[in-house]
């Protein structure tokens, strides 16, 4: 039996739409039902759930020439009550509540935001209510867009500290070649030290996905390294948590790397969301590069750049450049800009804060 305390479980749009591209009425009340059998063994759960453009899609015709952006947040921003009312009378009839929670990249690269949203769903479980997450069409178009609910629900896991992450698709999980191949085999399990596979995976996307297999492959080693059991699963077969759960159904298994704690998780997916930049000197790069519980304090910064507030991440460079890590700020840029190279100030990172990129 797998442990599992707390999963979130994604599912992605060609599960809960069949080939034609219509909602999956029967496939999505039979994975409500999966899901409530997990929660009545005291499995805490988060949905994070694709599936609005495609409901939109086959409510609403819209003219082959309209802008494809355009189409989609009216697609979505239509289909999304549509999805989330399915999931509300399916739970409903299995004695569960639902919430809905509409998110974009900034909610979590702002952390008041970030917080908020945290606060919000740990409310939610503790009241036995699903939350149940997708990204916010609407406005998340562009540079605002996660790269597909993979991510969004890698981020969701290392937000509430899920020990599981269960990337629910279309095929039963990793193949080292094209799932089309007769030849190509499923790969059961992917330690953290396995080699690069990214060239094992074809750009073919199911039908109605956005990432592909890629993304999913990424998002899942990123979800180990944090320490969380990642499943890549088939949600398109009958009785596939259970199967999970019991571990007798094919998937890929990704190993969990011994945990960190929940703020450095929330940290190590901060590359893309930082609202500013130091440059560290020499002496402070070694500092932190020694096994020593270290700090980063202001005498050790040459140079800040970017506008932001005490509580941002910060992204820490070397003065050739070099990635170094991430961290959250003590100060407000412009105090952070008062103390620089300064002696005995309060430290800019603390160490509880303070996430370092792994250099092989
Ligand atoms: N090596 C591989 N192993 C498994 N699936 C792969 C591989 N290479 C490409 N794929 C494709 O990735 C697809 C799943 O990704 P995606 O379309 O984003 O699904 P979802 O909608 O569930 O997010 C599969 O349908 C499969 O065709
Ligand atoms: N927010 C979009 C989901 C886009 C997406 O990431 O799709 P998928 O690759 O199937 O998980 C929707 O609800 O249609």
């Amino acid at each position: 039996m797998l442990p599992i305390h707390c999963a979130v479980i994604k599912i992605g749009s060609n599960v809960v739409t069949s080939d034609s591209g219509q909602p999956d009425e029967a496939r999505m009340k039979h994975l409500v039902g999966q899901v409530a059998i997990l929660l009545r063994k005291g499995i805490q759960v988060l949905l994070v759930t694709s599936g609005a453009v495609a409901f939109g899609r086959q409510e609403i015709a819209l003219q082959e020439k309209m802008n494809p952006v355009l189409k989609k947040q009216i697609w979505a921003s239509a289909g999304q009550i549509a999805l989330i009312q399915k999931y509300k009378n399916l739970f409903a009839t299995n004695g569960y509540q639902v919430a809905q929670i509409l998110v974009t990249k900034e909610d979590f690269r702002d952390r008041k935001h970030y917080l908020n949203m945290r606060n919000c769903i740990l409310g939610l479980l503790s009241q036995g209510i699903i939350p149940i997450l997708n990204e916010n069409d609407t406005v998340a178009i562009t540079e605002l867009m996660f790269t597909d609910n993979d991510e969004l629900a890698s981020l969701t896991a290392a937000m509430v500290n899920a020990d599981t992450l269960i990337l629910m698709t279309n095929v039963d999980g990793v193949y080292d070649g094209p799932p089309s191949d007769p030849d190509s085999k499923l790969i059961p399990v992917i330690g953290h030290k396995m080699p690069e596979l990214g060239s094992m995976i074809s750009p073919t996307k199911s039908s109605f996905g956005r990432g592909g297999m890629l993304t999913k492959l990424t998002m899942a080693r990123k979800s180990a390294d944090l320490g969380i059991q990642v499943i890549i699963g088939n949600g398109k077969k009958d009785y596939i948590l259970q199967g999970i759960l019991e571990e007798n159904v094919p998937f890929t298994y990704f190993e969990p790397k011994p945990s960190k704690q929940s703020q450095k998780k929330w940290l190590a997916h901060g590359e893309q969301y930082y609202k500013g930049e130091v440059v560290i000197n020499d002496g402070a790069k070694s500092a932190l590069a020694s096994e020593k519980i270290i700090s980063l304090l202001p005498i050790g910064i040459g140079s800040i750049s970017g506008e932001f507030s005490k509580g941002d991440i910060i992204r820490i460079i070397g003065e050739n450049g070099e990635k170094i890590g991430l961290g959250k700020s003590e100060y407000n840029s412009a105090t952070a800009l008062q103390v620089l190279g300064k002696k005995n100030q309060k430290p800019f990172i603390h160490y509880d804060y303070l996430y370092l990129f792994q250099h092989d």
